[in-house]
């Protein structure tokens, strides 16, 4: 059973004479452990359809399953529970620059409250150390590189093994190496905890890692394509 069903998507911004159509009939299916980039040019239509997926807005027309529940037609509180299920990496790492590295992996947690907090204190702790940050728990995003804090991104992200990882160009602000370090470490860790990832990217060094290329153009799937590895 897919972990993604999109069937029939079709997106609209706007109203009255401002609206405008940005998705046109998006049909996907993305399975469970796959790691699927989704690449096309600017404004195609890339993070509309990955914030569609993450419940970060409300899907309109057709039909978007996401782990077995419906999110075109969702409630708030149900796109809300969608939400808290899945991990989110963003290009700009999104910390909370007052708060520590161990922190920020911690927040990663706060919504499963059945957790005891020296619990996600050991997880968090450990997802750094998973991370290569194991001597950084204390440092504060201002005393990171950019690949280091991406690296915390990406643990935030997984701390709680969520089935489905959504990452918007997680690559963008780094340099080559550091982005390829990055994706080797999403794309080991997600192999460990047998998580799916989709993600969007214009960046051509990183897509050997991935199992499927999806290509956007003009708000359509243009190219699915099946990679060997
Ligand atoms: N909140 C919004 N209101 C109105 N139009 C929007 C909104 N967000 C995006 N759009 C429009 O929808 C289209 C798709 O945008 P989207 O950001 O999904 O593209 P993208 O492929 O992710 O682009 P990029 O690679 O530049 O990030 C664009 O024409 C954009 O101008």
């Amino acid at each position: 059973m897919p972990v993604i069903s999109i069937r029939n998507l079709d997106h609209y911004f706007g109203h009255g004479q401002l609206r405008k159509q940005v998705l046109f009939n998006i049909n996907l299916e993305i399975y469970s452990g796959e790691i699927v980039f989704m690449t096309g040019p600017s404004g195609s239509g890339k993070t509309t359809l990955l914030t569609l997926v993450g419940g970060l807005r409300s899907a309109q027309f057709g039909s978007l399953q996401v782990l077995g529940r419906e999110l075109c037609g969702a409630s708030h509180q149900q796109l809300v529970e969608s939400r808290r299920r899945n991990g989110y990496i963003f290009q700009a790492h999104n910390l909370h620059g007052s708060l520590t590295a161990l922190q920020n992996v911690k927040m990663g947690l706060e919504f499963h409250q059945h957790i005891e907090l020296a619990e996600m204190h050991r997880r968090s702790a450990q997802m750094l150390e998973q991370v290569g940050l194991g001597n950084c728990l204390h440092y504060y995003p201002d005393q990171l590189s950019g690949g280091q804090k991406q690296r915390v991104a990406i643990a935030r992200a997984l701390v709680s093994h969520p089935q489905i990882v959504l990452a918007d160009e997680p690559t963008a602000a780094l340099d080559g190496q550091s982005g390829r370090d990055v994706v080797n470490l999403m794309q080991q860790l997600a192999k460990e905890q047998g998580c799916t990832i989709l993600m969007v990217t214009h960046d051509n060094r990183i897509l050997d890692i991935g199992d499927r290329i999806v290509h956007l153009e003009d708000g359509q799937l243009k190219l699915k394509v099946k990679l060997i590895n």
